[in-house]
């Protein structure tokens, strides 16, 4: 389906919209030659007949009469010219509509698959960053998808380039209501991820995470789907056993700013299991550690791009607490690559998908610096966020021995990469005259 702003700018509908203003056009015109010939038989109507006295009149009546006459003919010309036109516009329409459809966009070649192997797969949050990646590669991977998205976070940019290829199907839609289509697996990534977003309405994140789900869960017992849930390292909170296994059960604050997104998604991980054991639909837990890469949005919030955006632009960069807190990042490609592959196995039980590679956020800040070549931002310690987890590195034990994976892309080529990114956008941002970015921070976002 195309987006609604696509099928606006459609030269059909621009002429139904024309032939819309004649009809309104020709209706006022009728209403006025009504009126105005109503009005002069009544006016004729009214007068006194002639007599002797009033013949000195008579010249004059006479002559206001052939001149509304000739008014009348004037407007009836004017109303078969009309006519003309409203006919010329609906064969011009009829000839656009069964016009072929212009064939100047191209699309990157995709594999060829036969009905067997070739998949329908739909993908909530399809235009966010980890979604549309995903779309890129099972697309050209010869699979048809269908993405979903309400746009909160994710951006129909990330997309466009599928938009019109027989493959795509692009679906303004919000999870928190039900959605039937017939496919064979579903992805269900929507729901803000980064902090300042998903705490900016937490009873928003708390829907899409268990209403959602549940519609997700619905669609696939009804279809028989398999279906993949997007859950995260942040079921683990604040934990206490370093590095995460999937058998460690966590350490989360159930009233914390971060529970909307933290508990959502271990309800979610519930209403998957209790599907799976009630309802035997297929399931597949992905646990997704911290992930980086081009498409992030320049006001995502997380420390990846705000880094990288205040290095670019020689700003502060800014630390929350004493930057001895830990993190490990996985290259946006890796991420995808483990979700394909768990969605293709046979293990219904949790998998945690990230890069051990662990660093300090005071390191981290330090490496962005040099690799933002000639930045000289200072590094800038600010106020520590509440219930933020100060240690966190996955086991990767499990996806390595269940379904073969392990990340590919060292941190470093993936930094660069998405450096090179946002310089571009910045300067797409420069050229549209807009103002620099600004990295929204939890209270930016409030306010
Ligand atoms: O400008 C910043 C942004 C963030 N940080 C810090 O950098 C660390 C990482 O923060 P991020 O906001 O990138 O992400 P978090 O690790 O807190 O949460 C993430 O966890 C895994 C995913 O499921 C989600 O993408 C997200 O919730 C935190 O300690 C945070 O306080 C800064 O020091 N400065």
């Amino acid at each position: 389906m195309l987006s609604p702003r696509i099928s606006r700018n459609n030269p059909a509908n621009m002429l139904t919209k024309f032939a819309g203003i004649a009809i309104f056009v020709f209706f006022v015109l009728f209403i006025l030659i009504l009126t105005s010939s109503e009005r002069s038989v009544e006016k004729i109507e009214k007068r006194p007949l002639p007599t002797s006295n009033a013949n000195a009149n008579s010249n004059q009546e006479v002559e206001e009469v052939s001149s509304l006459v000739e008014r009348i003919k004037m407007l009836e010309d004017e109303l078969t010219s009309l006519r003309t036109r409203m006919d010329d516009s609906d064969d011009r329409r009829d000839q656009s509509l069964n016009a072929p459809l212009p064939t100047t966009k191209s699309f990157p070649s995709v594999r060829y698959r036969n009905e067997e192997t070739r998949k329908r797969i739909l993908i909530t949050g399809g235009a966010g960053f980890v979604g549309s990646h995903l779309v890129d590669k099972l697309i050209l991977d010869g699979h048809e998808v269908i993405a979903l998205d309400n746009y909160f976070t994710g951006r129909k940019k990330n997309i466009e380039h599928w938009i019109g290829h027989p493959n795509f199907e692009m679906v303004h839609h919000d999870v928190v209501n039900p959605y039937f289509v017939e496919v064979d697996q579903i992805y269900h990534l929507a729901s803000p991820a980064s902090p300042p977003h998903y705490m900016y309405n937490p009873v928003k994140t708390i829907k899409s995470n268990t209403l959602g789900t549940i519609n997700m869960l619905g669609l696939a017992k009804r279809v028989k789907a398999t279906v993949l849930l997007a859950s995260t390292s942040e079921v683990y909170g604040d934990p206490e056993i370093h590095p995460q296994p999937e058998t460690y059960w966590g350490h989360v604050n159930t009233i914390g700013p971060r529970s909307c997104y933290d508990e959502g998604k271990r309800v979610a991980e519930s209403l998957m299991i209790a599907y799976n054991k009630q309802e035997n639909v297929q399931i597949r837990i992905a646990r997704i550690f911290n992930t980086f890469g081009p498409r992030m949005h320049m006001n995502d919030g997380r420390v990846v791009s705000n880094f990288i955006i205040q290095a670019i632009q020689n700003k502060p960069i800014t630390i929350y607490g004493n930057g001895t807190q830990t993190r490990s990042f996985q290259y946006v490609s890796d991420l995808v690559d483990g979700l394909i592959k768990l969605m293709n196995s046979n293990y219904s039980a949790p998998v945690n998908i990230g890069n051990p590679e662990e660093h300090t956020i005071k390191e981290f800040a330090t490496i962005i610096k040099k690799l933002v070549n000639g930045s000289t931002s200072e590094i800038k310690n600010m106020e520590s966020q509440q219930d933020d987890p100060q240690q966190r590195k996955p086991d990767i034990s499990r996806a390595a021995k269940e379904i073969g994976w392990k990340p590919q892309v060292l941190m470093h080529d993936g930094l660069m990469k998405t450096i090179e990114y946002f310089r571009a956008e910045i300067e797409t941002n420069k050229r549209g005259g807009k103002p620099p970015p600004e990295p929204v921070t939890h209270e930016g976002l409030e306010k």
